[in-house]
């Protein structure tokens, strides 16, 4: 226990020069951390991570609702911009992440969610990957977690893995008239979303990654933390503050010999390179926007993406940066009591009062997550007339087996009972609906903008370009404002509709202007990756807030047009950083970069494991299946070796 406790063993770039490790991972990030601790399990192999951030574990970072809140600027958060999207007004997604031990798991919304098993089963028969399919998945899902808040759930739930998760609890009472409103459009409750046999479609009890203390569990408290880390100092090294720049490969083989890389800090013109060279395998983990970067840089990728750059090409790989996929929102918000919303402890005597509840006992809302209750549903299944769900299809099949990849959920309402939007309203407390496509058939990109690893890559993001996209986005914000009336009617207090189709675009436009007319922001030079966050406060002032909400009309689900719910959504569409499959999975390299043993096509000793590896986003959140991934590959790594040495 502290002051005892020895700090964590992060080294320096001079400390790993010029070693030979067995294995080298580049990303210390949610998928890094868990293959690192994997593998250290066997104090005969030498490891080495390389991670851009640091370890910073603090206070702060630890405490759930304040460590989610990514803008902060403790935190080791980054966000980026995307070109411009057509279509959209000219508007840029902005996807963010964080750069550090951990990655987006320390400032994550930590909500535990495997996808139904239907979703596996569609990349087993959709893309042939049989070897993911539910059966062959489910073990690691459960080999990664212990759901010590599930007591007794039954063999479907792990009890023995690093990641404690419990179900989350309510923060404020509002959250609870949500399944009331879920009911009456005909939804279940569904009280274990991780259950496999639980309906596809309902309003879920969430699960967090939070332990019984009431802290954050991210992947690097679970599996890389300062214990492990020392424990095993002697063959696991964690080398900080360093941004990998290329992968040296054999000349002319599919042997990766070594890792070539920077100190984050040096910005100089000809920075000093480093270079670690690799015994067995190097594993790329470094996140869906810079696994493919890294890919570029070293001249594996799509021809055209790298020789104008004038880096020479090592492996043409079409798909390397192809496919990018995410899920997207759109707020609706409810205005509700303060008291009621998360809002309430910018009251500084209900902050302080959940501070010492925190504190003391590791409870209250600084103890969870802004999401307690998502809403998954399945567009098709939805009467166009009534918006209510319909449990069986024209065919007569049951819409709510979960088995089945024809009933994954396309469409999640998460529940939010805060401001949504992306700045705050003065004088308004907000609950947010936030209406997500979570199955889409747009596409994205992620290309080199210049040859600096510490440069963002440019990207292309999907958004709702597909139009059958734009068709689901549609029905799935009337489906929520639909929700919303159900909510109104049962809440005690008044419930109206204030950011919804109907409203006066004019506020819209005004509240994301400044985001809107950022220029040059993708001109990488101008915004390395390691700057600090954008400042973030509210373009309205309380008093034009105020004259809004006199002036607002009533919106509903009834009187909204299509064109007023397609003017809200180019307006209001975001990211919402889930953003996956720049290096898919895939039978033929012509398809995908990684096969199903997450090698990349044409290398014996290289792979990718991170959520860049999925075929396509999966219908639920993206953290619990990308340390699924990381457990898979941690045994392909395994079990490869000894096999070789066994020949
Ligand atoms: C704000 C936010 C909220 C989210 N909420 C949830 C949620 O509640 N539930 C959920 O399931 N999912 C959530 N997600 C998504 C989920 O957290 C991510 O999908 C998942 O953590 C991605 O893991 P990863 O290993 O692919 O990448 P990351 O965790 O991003 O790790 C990549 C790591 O690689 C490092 N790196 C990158 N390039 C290099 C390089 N060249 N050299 C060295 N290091 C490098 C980065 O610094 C980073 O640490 C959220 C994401 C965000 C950003």
């Amino acid at each position: 226990m502290w002051p005892f406790t020895p700090s964590y063993p992060e080294l320096l770039a001079d400390d790993v020069d010029g070693k030979t490790y067995d294995y080298i991972i580049v990303g210390g990030g949610t998928s890094g951390c868990v293959l690192a601790s994997r593998l250290s399990e066997d104090p005969s192999v030498s490891i080495l991570v390389l991670e851009k951030g640091s370890v910073r574990d603090n206070f702060l970072s630890r405490i759930p609702l304040l460590s989610q809140n990514f803008r902060f600027p403790l935190l080791q958060s980054v966000s980026r911009l995307s070109e411009p999207i057509d279509g959209f007004h000219g508007r840029r997604a902005r996807v963010w992440a964080a750069e550090g031990m951990g990655g987006a798991s320390r400032v994550n919304a930590m909500l535990f969610t495997r996808g139904v098993p239907g979703g596996y089963n569609q990349w087993a028969e959709g893309f042939g990957l049989t070897d993911w399919s539910w059966d062959k998945v489910e073990p690691y899902f459960r080999k990664s977690e212990n759901a010590y808040g599930r007591p007794g759930a039954g063999e479907y739930r792990g009890y023995s893995g690093p990641v404690e998760n419990r179900p989350a609890r309510l923060v404020v009472p509002s959250v609870g008239y949500t399944e009331k409103a879920a009911e009456a459009v005909g939804l279940p409750v569904v009280m274990d979303g991780n259950d496999p046999k639980a309906s596809a479609q309902g309003i879920v009890n969430l699960d967090t990654a939070v332990n019984a203390k009431g802290q954050r569990v991210s992947s690097y408290g679970a599996w890389l933390s300062s214990r492990v880390a020392n424990e095993r100092r002697s063959h696991l090294s964690v080398c900080t503050r360093v941004v990998a720049s290329k992968l040296i490969v054999g000349g002319g083989s599919s042997r990766v010999k070594g890792v070539q890389f920077r100190r984050v800090e040096d910005k100089t013109r000809e920075p000093r390179e480093f270079y670690v060279k690799a015994r067995r395998e190097v594993v790329i983990a470094s996140g869906t926007l810079c696994s493919p970067q890294l890919l570029l840089l070293s001249g594996i990728g799509p021809r055209e993406a790298i020789e104008p750059l004038g880096i020479p090409l090592v492996k043409e790989a079409p798909a390397v940066g192809r496919n990018l996929c995410d899920h997207v929102s759109v707020p609706i918000c409810t205005e509700v009591p303060q008291k009621d919303t998360i809002h309430t402890i910018e009251s500084p005597l209900v902050f302080i009062w959940n501070l010492l509840l925190y504190v003391l006992l590791g409870t209250g809302i600084l103890a969870e997550s802004s999401t307690a209750r998502s809403i998954f549903v399945r567009s098709k299944t939805i009467d166009d007339e009534t918006l209510v769900v319909k449990r069986r299809d024209e065919n007569g099949e049951d819409t709510m087996d979960a088995s089945s990849p024809r009933n994954v959920p396309n469409v999640e309402v998460m529940v939010i009972p805060l401001t949504g939007l992306i700045d705050m309203i003065p004088g308004q407390s907000l609950f947010t609906w936030y209406a997500t496509v979570v199955q889409p058939f747009s596409r994205g990109t992620v290309e080199l903008a210049s040859k600096n690893p510490l440069h963002h890559p440019r990207m292309n993001h999907p958004l709702l370009r597909d139009t059958r996209d734009l068709k689901t986005m549609h029905k799935a914000v009337r489906f929520t404002m639909r929700l919303a009336e159900e909510f109104q009617a049962a809440y005690p207090h008044p419930a109206p509709l204030r950011f919804a189709p109907g409203m006066d675009l004019k506020v819209l436009d005004k509240l994301y202007s400044r985001e809107n007319n950022i220029t040059g922001v993708n001109i990488p030079e101008l915004k390395p990756a390691t700057a600090p966050v954008d400042k973030v406060g509210s373009a309205m002032s309380k008093k034009e807030a105020e004259k809004v909400k006199k002036g607002s009309k009533e919106l509903s689900w009834r009187t909204a047009t299509d064109d007023e719910i397609d003017m809200y959504i180019r307006r209001a569409a975001v990211s919402c950083f889930h953003v996956t499959s720049t290096c898919r999975m895939s039978l033929s390299p012509e398809d995908g970069v990684v096969d199903q043993r997450l090698k990349v096509h044409g290398f014996e000793n290289l792979r990718v494991a991170d959520a860049s590896v999925f075929p396509m986003v999966t219908s639920a959140h993206t953290m619990a299946p990308t340390i699924m991934v990381a457990e898979r590959c941690a045994d392909f790594l395994k079990e490869d070796w000894s096999e070789r040495k066994g020949q």
